[in-house]
């Protein structure tokens, strides 16, 4: 049926039932992608780990059946040169609903600008979910770690991210600019010979799909407040229409209030509704995380803040995430291909297991899930780490990727 897919024989689908939930088989295949640089040493070790899991807490009872499907250069290998997402994927991906994928190359000079952004703008996976905290033991450049407990809500298809923009001197930007300065009284482009030009779409539409997702997060999971972080005082008609169309939809579907004097709100639990530009944020978050909770925020700030936030809490070798549209669900780490590791059984498998931990909740495996994040603190504690870990730990036992994943089996309970 497929050019280069092979289904599983043992496996079912898992499905979206009538009101938007996950109906889950107990042997639900899922799609993988192995990704490019340490795709190849971190998806491996991930699978094997998730499998130890799910069988030492189901008994059998539960199995995952992994369909590999492809991308970036090993896509281009199997089916031909700029071939870096084939659409079989795309329908995969859509069509079994739940995946996990390795990172992926931005392609320099091919045909398409990011696999992993093509992705989400084909899939519309409009939120990129990265949590962060903090697992006792990780080493972390701040005193006190464990106050930065925060859950990143970034809006993840429009932006400046979203890739609309062209090189300088070339026609294209010739045109744009002329029109900017003949039709829009553009005066402030200093250089306009040799500017490139990019453009920001930022929309309403797009803002309270994601601010709605990270209101709701907050309410479900008993967080204090939602900040949402923005540049609005410079780029008034996306960053601060974002800060603006956020507080609306909070008063309007989530019955906010503003606090004394506003902008801040809160909501009938008591949650916080509040909001911050992005370059005190970031210091901010050094100063005084405990101060933030669950962030929405725009996609360039969101990639920002996303491996900034990494960081705190031991760098992007522990950093998860997930992208999701109201269906399909696509995990992945923070993280890119390091390709300077790539192939040598060297670096962390955290964030991509720490992904697979996310993936396994989101399924509602929350037995698996709380397993994984158990022997994931053991392990750490017992300062078995890889490289990452142990330049910054004192007294730690270095290990490879793999072995890494084997002592988390080990250390299952
Ligand atoms: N979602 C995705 O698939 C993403 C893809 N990319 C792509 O990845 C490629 C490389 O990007 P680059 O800017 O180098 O960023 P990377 O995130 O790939 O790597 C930057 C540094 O982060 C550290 N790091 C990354 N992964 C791990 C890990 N698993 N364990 C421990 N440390 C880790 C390493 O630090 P150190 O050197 O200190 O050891 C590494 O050199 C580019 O093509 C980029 O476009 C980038 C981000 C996301
Ligand atoms: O697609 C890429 O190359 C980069 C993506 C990225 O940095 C991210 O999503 O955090
Ligand atoms: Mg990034």
């Amino acid at each position: 049926m497929y050019q280069h897919i092979a289904v599983p024989v043992t496996g079912e689908k898992i499905l979206v039932d009538s009101h938007g939930g996950l109906d889950v088989p107990d042997q639900p295949i899922i799609p993988f992608i192995e990704g490019d640089g340490i795709g190849v040493d971190i998806t491996p070790v991930m699978k094997n780990v998730v499998d130890a899991v799910v069988a030492k807490c189901y008994a059998g009872g539960r199995k995952i059946s992994w369909m590999e499907v492809y991308a970036g250069e090993k896509s281009v290998r199997m089916y031909g040169p700029d071939v870096w997402l084939p659409e079989e994927t795309l329908q995969v991906l859509r069509d079994y609903v739940v995946s996990i994928k390795g990172p992926l190359t931005t392609p320099v000079g091919g045909g398409i600008r990011s696999i992993n952004v093509a992705m989400r703008q084909q899939l519309d996976l409009y939120v990129c979910l990265r949590p962060v905290r903090w697992f006792t033991g990780v080493p972390s450049p701040v005193r006190e770690p464990h106050k930065t407990d925060m859950v990143i809500f970034r809006e993840n298809s429009e932006d400046i991210y979203a890739g609309i923009e062209w090189p300088a001197e070339s026609p294209e930007a010739r045109k744009l600019i002329a029109f900017l300065q003949q039709e829009m009284n553009v005066t402030s482009i200093r250089f306009p010979e040799t500017s490139g030009i990019g453009i920001k779409a930022v929309s309403r539409e797009g803002t309270e799909r994601l601010v709605r997702k990270a209101v709701q997060y907050a309410m479900d999971n008993q967080r204090r407040s939602v900040t949402l972080v923005h540049k609005g005082n410079i780029m008034k008609y996306t960053e601060g229409a974002f800060k603006s169309w956020g507080y609306d939809l909070c008063r309007r579907e989530f019955g906010a209030e503003l606090l004394e004097g506003g902008p801040w709100m809160r909501l009938p639990n008591g949650i916080v509704i509040k909001d911050v530009i992005a370059d005190a944020f970031l210091q901010q978050i050094l100063l005084r995380p405990a101060e933030y909770d669950v962030i929405a925020t725009l996609n360039l700030n969101g990639d920002y803040i996303s491996d900034a936030l990494a960081a705190q809490v031991g760098g992007i070798g522990i950093a998860p995430g997930a992208n999701l549209s109201d269906t399909v669900a696509l995990f992945e780490a923070t993280h890119g291909t390091a390709p300077k590791y790539a192939g040598k059984d060297y670096v962390n498998p955290g964030s991509l297991i720490l992904s697979a931990e996310m993936m396994l909740r989101h399924m509602g495996w929350v037995e698996a899930a709380d397993a994984l994040i158990h022997t994931m603190e053991k392990t750490i504690k017992a300062k078995t780490v890889t490289y990452d870990f142990a330049r910054l730990m004192e007294g730690a036992q270095q290990v490879s990727c793999s072995g890494f994943g084997a002592a988390l089996i080990a250390n299952l309970a």
